[in-house]
């Protein structure tokens, strides 16, 4: 593994930095935080200062919220094909500027140009998406079995929602809720992560420019989270919080969602199983391992966690996989050579390690990395357990960073056994030649999600999301716009019997 040295911000990245809105957009205008406080944004590949952003306190919030009910019935009675086109446009616009927030994107987050690259792809495509979708929301129209009543049936936007979202994906967190919203007539507050905040404000900024009236898109960065979001979730004006975040805070806005008995979507954490199977294409294999190992740094809710390897092929696997894994050259992700990033934060990396110390002193050996690699900004060597004991902590919790702990199996029983040991249920990853085993493992494995022979999935198309304490609900796909209508059901006796 190779670090490749900081660099400087070049005119380019200073005059993207520039063009970013620094300031909370409510009712349609970029204003300070009505304290005057801001907050730093770093960019983890150097740990230096990008910009500084107002920090919204509850007032802000308030402020927001009060934008978000205001327009909220004259935004769901707009034609659907307005806010289609509205979605439509930011959707060419998002592309046109492409490497503009892929390498915001890559300053503020880390991960590689490439990648940032494939997430601007990614996140766009939920605005293409559900810019068709917009026009195609059906409800019915029926006679009741004893005939003598007819039902219509309408979907209609659930109200104003708060929209929490995480640092990892800064785009496409953000467009995977945003653009199911306006689809469907809500409006809404968006509080986007404080360590990558910038992305969201540009992309609110196109969303302005494209169209979008006053109001219904209003953003709060804010380092005081729950300080913010707790009064909007006690506010009887709300009505959906879609959160995408840890289990633990997501847990704990579901207790807070019970008071008003609020609508939630909850995309949480992951611990994702990763099985192959003695008769597996050990090469797909391995490509599939380091895509679902890598993609992100490993900060993924769909990062394989554990690699759970029939006892045959799992010296050959391991080998495979660890030569991979050792020859990634890591560092700042706007190099053309850099294949990983820097973890978000010195807090990420210590969890990440810490994880890495307690799995080996339970006896487990890392046969690539295992260790900080030297230098500025917060980068970790890509890791390879082998030997890794069941009940470690590290096939418990979610590593969120480029270390893979191998744990062989037996049969298919055990196999099953061991990827259902765990609370979440988010994505499960399964490489075997035979389909019918496959599909079997999607019959056996508590997972929302499962990749047959693939190790990427995530489609603007797809309905994602997970079971367990991985969360409820889908985004994305036909499932994703639901999350954000409600049914009303209208009854009245049959024309045909006055
Ligand atoms: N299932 C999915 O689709 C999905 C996608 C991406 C990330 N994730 C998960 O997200 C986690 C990583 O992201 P993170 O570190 O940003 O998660 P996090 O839970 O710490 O934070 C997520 C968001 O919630 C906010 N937040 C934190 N405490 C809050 C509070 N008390 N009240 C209101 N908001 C609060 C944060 O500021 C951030 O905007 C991982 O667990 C990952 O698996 C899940
Ligand atoms: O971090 C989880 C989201 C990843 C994805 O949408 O593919």
């Amino acid at each position: 593994m190779t670090v490749t040295a900081a660099t400087e911000l070049t005119e380019r990245e200073s005059a993207l930095l520039a063009s970013v809105p620094t300031g909370l957009l409510i009712n349609g205008q970029w204003r300070s935080a009505a304290s005057g406080k801001t907050f730093s944004v770093e960019d983890p590949s150097t740990g230096n200062v990008l910009l500084e952003i107002a920090d919204a306190g509850a007032e802000d919030g308030a402020a927001a919220l009060d934008a978000a009910v205001a327009v909220q019935e004259e935004w769901a009675a707009t034609a659907p094909r307005v806010r289609a086109e509205i979605l439509r446009r930011a959707f060419d616009m998002v592309t046109a500027r492409a490497e503009d927030f892929a390498l915001l994107m890559t300053l503020e987050m880390g991960k590689p140009l490439a990648e940032a690259r494939g997430e601007v792809a990614y996140g766009a495509e939920f605005l293409r998406w559900f810019s068709e979708e917009a026009v195609r929301s059906f409800g019915r129209y029926s006679t009741n079995p004893e005939g003598t009543a007819q039902i219509l049936v309408q979907k209609k936007p659930v109200g104003p929602c708060l929209l929490i979202t995480p640092w990892n994906f800064p785009l496409a967190m953000a467009t995977r809720k945003i653009a199911p919203a306006i689809a469907a007539g809500c409006t809404m507050v968006l509080k986007p992560a404080n360590l990558t905040p910038l992305t969201s404000h540009l992309f609110a900024q196109v969303m302005i420019e494209a169209g979008l009236p006053a109001g219904v898109l209003n953003v709060v960065s804010t380092t005081t989270a729950g300080q913010v979001t707790g009064p909007l979730i006690q506010d009887t004006r709300l009505r959906k919080l879609s959160f995408t975040g840890s289990t633990p805070v997501g847990r704990r806005l579901l207790a807070d969602a019970s008071t008003n008995v609020l609508r939630t979507s909850m995309e949480l954490g992951g611990n994702a199983p990763f099985l192959v199977f003695e008769d597996a294409d050990i090469e797909a294999a391995v490509d599939g391992a380091m895509a679902a190992k890598l993609r992100n740094m490993g900060e993924a809710c769909t990062a394989a966690n554990r690699f759970l390897v029939h006892e045959s092929v799992a010296d050959e696997f391991a080998t495979k996989f660890a030569a991979k894994m050792g020859a990634m050259t890591t560092g700042r992700g706007t190099d053309p050579a850099t294949k990983l990033g820097p973890l978000i934060d010195g807090k990420s990396r210590d969890k990440v390690h810490s994880l890495v110390t307690d799995a080996l002193a339970d006896g487990a050996r890392a046969i690539t990395g295992g260790a900080h690699a030297e230098g500025p900004g917060y980068f970790y060597q890509p890791t390879v357990l082998q030997g890794v004991e069941p009940g470690s902590r590290i096939l418990s919790e979610e590593i969120f960073g480029p270390v893979a702990p191998i744990v062989t199996f037996k049969n298919e029983d055990e196999a099953v056994a061991l990827a259902n040991d765990t609370e979440y249920g988010l994505v499960a990853y399964v490489f075997t030649k035979d389909h019918n085993r496959g599909l079997r493992m999607a019959n056996r494995i508590e997972t929302g999600m499962m990749g047959l022979n693939a190790g990427v999935i995530s489609n603007a198309a797809a309905p994602f999301g997970g079971v367990k304490q991985s969360g409820m609900g889908r985004e994305g796909s036909i499932e994703g716009i639901a999350e954000y209508q409600y049914t009303q059901y209208i009854g009245f006796p049959n024309p045909n019997n006055a």
